[in-house]
């Protein structure tokens, strides 16, 4: 079996790029032509945004697999269809690593310890992808319960060969309210980065990067610059970049000089780029999938000119 950081760094390796594409369906923001089809083919309304949601995230995986290493779908706008939406999240992951991606599922669980290790057997089916029914590659977890309450989560990882991100210091402008604050001369995102970094190297062996990573926002390049000299052993996940404002240029903290160490988040930025400049112009709702693949390349392109992750292509 081969561990979570094994498997990302081949895919990124493979792709010569560390941008992710995150899923993220919006209903009031789907192409009609999604939206006509859900209705002609579904009696309730939740069948009809959960069909749309499954058509047009599928879509968009066939349009980026060849592009990039993993895509990020977000559990919430399935859940907010109700138990549909739940069997068509199943599918886009399954859909998403038959493809060959690797599949972050952004649900960001946490619970106590016993319940955690529930949570942790349904989403982490790691490196075999019939071990969890959510057959994710890895999972987003929010560390606020307490360590102990990591530990499971962490045993299945290492088990299956799945990897998990942590949130450290996230990307919303309110972050700073509890996540600043100081304790012990430190703040407390510096406290939970310093345990995912015991986590990590635990779980690296003689790899550098462990099966526990962690999510820092790319709207805060400062804190970024100082989480990575905390974490070296930290699989990074920046979310941030595109829509909420973050650049490359902030991300460029988080990679090794290899171009490894860090996913690229961008969700609506690449997703529903047929709704914005320059691609609404050149493409519009009739090609919303070149207005995607165009995106996704711009993304790629701009990651490999102003970070490190240009030794990627370099390399591949
Ligand atoms: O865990 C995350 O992915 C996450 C953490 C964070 O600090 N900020 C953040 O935006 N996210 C997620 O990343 C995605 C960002 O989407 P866009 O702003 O559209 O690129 C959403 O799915 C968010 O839930």
């Amino acid at each position: 079996m081969k561990t979570y950081a094994e498997r990302l760094q081949a895919a990124v390796q493979a792709k010569g790029t560390p941008a992710l594409v995150g899923l993220d369906p919006r209903w009031e923001q789907l192409p009609t032509e999604i939206v006509e089809r859900a209705r002609s083919a579904a009696t309730t309304e939740s069948e009809v945004v959960a069909r749309a949601y499954e058509e047009f995230c599928r879509r968009i995986i066939d349009i980026v697999a060849g592009r990039v290493p993993a895509v990020k779908p977000q559990a919430a706008f399935f859940e907010a269809c109700g138990p549909e939406g739940a069997f068509a999240l199943a599918r886009v992951i399954r859909h998403a690593r038959d493809a060959g991606l690797i599949v972050i599922c952004d649900a960001k669980r946490g619970d106590i310890g016993s319940t955690a290790e529930a949570y942790a057997s349904a989403y982490l089916a790691g490196d075999d992808p019939d071990a969890a029914p959510w057959a994710a590659d890895a999972l987003t977890i929010n560390p606020y319960l307490g360590v102990d309450t990591l530990e499971p989560f962490v045993r299945t990882a290492t088990a299956r060969g799945a990897g998990l991100y942590v949130l450290v210091r996230t990307s919303n402008p309110g972050a700073g309210r509890f996540q600043d604050l100081t304790a012990d001369g430190q703040t407390v995102y510096h406290h939970v980065a310093t345990a995912m970094e015991e986590l990590a190297a635990e779980s690296a062996g003689e790899g550098q990067y462990g099966a526990v990573g962690a999510v820092v926002g790319a709207t805060y390049p400062s804190e970024l610059e100082e989480l990575r000299q905390v974490m070296p052993h930290v699989p990074l996940l920046i979310p941030g970049y595109g829509s909420q404002g973050g650049t490359s240029a902030d991300t460029a903290a988080a990679f090794d000089e290899d171009g490894h160490g860090a996913l690229i988040n961008s969700s609506r930025g690449i997703i529903f780029a047929y709704r914005r400049e320059p691609y609404a112009e050149a493409f519009g709702e009739s090609q919303w999938e070149a207005a995607v693949d165009a995106a996704t390349r711009d993304m790629i392109a701009d990651l490999a000119a102003n970070t490190p992750a240009a030794a990627l292509v370099a390399n591949k």
